[in-house]
């Protein structure tokens, strides 16, 4: 069984702390958890609204990471989201973090989270200089994408390293006990296959947790998930480090 590495999308506790003013809870400091705990990454989604992670949290975590050699930040969003109030923009924020990995999304700014991948026919010219841009920077690039073949193909062709399945309806799916979830794996399993002969990498993530994450991850190739809502919630109950580990059990890591 290959193991999955797991980055830690911190959006949710963002979220707590900026419910009331002040610092708690410290993003950094949950940051330092999941490394302690074993996470092998963390992961950001700064939206231009701020709801959850600001461009303060991306500079902190920036250093932190750079304090644990061997640990990857992640940083996703839409590259096309320009500054926004004292929000600098996507890609303002790349150029002053350098992420090992930025993961592009098509959300829009005022979407509650992400819902689709790319459509590479009607993005691919747009994103192609972007791609060639953080490549340059040194990041790796992912794009969030739903397990369509043709699709990846593009995602190849623009030049990305890797895709990040959009794993959603499999989590709808999932907790429905509905019989699509079935037909859902196989195209997941499929799309990985294909993703991997064509050279990609592939990532997976969105509404994984404790109960759908193992059957996922019976497909083999995948090279790393980053979970954030679900873990943050069993968080709650368990504490933030047993939750890195029961997660990491899964990921064939414990
Ligand atoms: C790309 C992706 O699936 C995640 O970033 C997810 O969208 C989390 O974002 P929110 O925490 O804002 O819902
Ligand atoms: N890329 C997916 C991610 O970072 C976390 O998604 P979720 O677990 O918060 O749904």
């Amino acid at each position: 069984m290959n193991a999955t590495k797991l980055s830690v999308n911190l959006n949710k506790v963002a979220l707590i702390r900026n419910s009331r003013e002040g610092n708690y809870p410290d993003v950094t400091t949950f940051g330092q958890i999941c490394l302690d705990a074993g996470a092998h990454g963390l992961t950001v989604h700064p939206r231009p609204d701020q709801r959850h992670i600001r461009p303060g949290d991306v500079f902190a975590l920036s250093d932190l990471v750079q304090q644990h050699p061997g640990i990857e930040f992640n940083i996703e969003g839409n590259p096309n989201a320009g500054a926004l109030g004292d929000y600098p923009g996507f890609m303002t924020l790349v150029r002053q973090t350098l992420p090992h990995q930025c993961t592009l999304v098509p959300d829009s700014n005022e979407q509650l989270t992400s819902d689709h991948g790319f459509d590479l026919t009607r993005s691919g010219d747009a994103l192609r200089p972007i791609i060639e841009e953080l490549r340059e920077l040194g990041c790796r690039v992912s794009l969030f994408m739903d397990p369509d073949p043709a699709q990846i193909d593009l995602a190849r062709a623009v030049g990305a390293d890797r895709i990040e399945l959009y794993t959603g309806p499999y989590a709808a799916a999932h907790k429905a006990h509905n019989s699509e979830m079935h037909k859902l794996l196989d195209q997941y399993r499929y799309a990985t296959e294909h993703a991997r002969d064509i050279g990609l990498g592939v990532n997976a993530g969105h509404d994984l947790n404790l109960d759908n994450l193992e059957q996922f991850l019976h497909i083999p190739g995948i090279d790393e998930v980053s979970i954030g809502h679900a873990l943050t919630v069993d968080a709650l109950t368990m504490g933030m480090a047993t939750a890195v580990h029961a997660y990491l059990r899964l990921c064939h890591h414990q």
